[in-house]
């Protein structure tokens, strides 16, 4: 197992994490950094999400850790369909949430919060477009309205799982530009990314899953035909019905 270093983010211990006593992630054991950009890539079904929502809290380890350093502020973006975006709300109330942590669930937006909304709005291409209800934005809309929460929730740890999906190009790009902006500014980012085209050109460290981490490193070394290969054969080969699996070598990540 890897010693927690002081410059280590998010540090996993041989995790292994799933639902009920089905295990989506088998021994992962490594450290993301202070300030890394990270894509997490892999197969469908692979274990991205379900890795996402442990880093979060929302899913326990089976076995092994999952340890955030301390005093590290949190934001998440699950994927869309996950996200219920009927309920009567407008684009400022929706950026605005991302402010509870300051201010509390109920509490009184000053003036600072509401110029903070106005230009995290400014920011993602949406001003003007802070009194239209959500439910009347776009798909691609609705992704910059969401990233203008994570503006404003300003957090140590942004984790992202599929921001890019059913987005169009150009709003791709300028979500892809913040992302870089947080990168520069020092914050941690981890993206669940299946363009490996994206991954490629922007992310310089890049784990691949498939039930179990297959490679983690440089991009460059990570996304390759062969380990795209051999994760594809590992997840079409993996039974789910198998019994618990004992522990086994695999690639520990480090990632500058
Ligand atoms: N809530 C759940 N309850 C039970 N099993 C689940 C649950 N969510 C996911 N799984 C299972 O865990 C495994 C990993 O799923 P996960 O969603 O983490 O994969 P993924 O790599 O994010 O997939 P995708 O690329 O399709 O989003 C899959 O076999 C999936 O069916």
């Amino acid at each position: 197992m890897n010693p927690r270093t002081a410059d280590a983010c998010i540090t996993f211990e041989d995790l292994t994490v799933g639902y009920g006593s089905h295990a989506a992630v088998h021994h992962l054991t490594g450290q993301v950094p202070r300030g890394a950009l990270l894509a997490v890539v892999g197969p469908n079904g692979s274990g991205k999400s379900t890795l996402i929502k442990c880093i979060t809290g929302l899913l326990a380890p089976m076995s092994g850790t999952c340890h955030i350093a301390a005093r590290t502020s949190l934001a998440y973006l699950p994927q869309q369909s996950e996200l219920d975006c009927s309920f009567p709300a407008r684009v400022v109330d929706l950026v605005a949430l991302g402010l509870w942590r300051k201010r509390g669930l109920l509490g009184r937006h000053r003036a600072e919060d509401r110029g903070a909304v106005a230009d995290a709005l400014r920011a993602v291409g949406l001003d003007g477009f802070g009194r239209r209800p959500i439910d009347s934005l776009s798909g691609g809309q609705l992704q910059r309205a969401l990233f203008a929460r994570l503006l404003v929730q300003d957090a140590d740890l942004i984790l992202l799982d599929e921001p890019f999906n059913a987005i169009d190009e150009k709003t791709i790009r300028d979500l892809i530009g913040l992302i870089l902006h947080w990168h520069g500014e020092g914050r941690t980012v981890v993206v669940v990314v299946h363009d490996l085209d994206l991954v490629r050109a922007h992310f310089p460290q890049a784990l691949l899953l498939a039930r179990r981490p297959i490679a983690w490193g440089p991009s460059a070394e990570v996304v390759t035909p062969q380990n795209m290969q051999r994760a594809r054969q590992f997840q079409e080969a993996w039974d789910d019905d198998a019994p618990w699996c004992e522990p086994s070598p695999a690639p520990a990540g480090d990632v500058a």
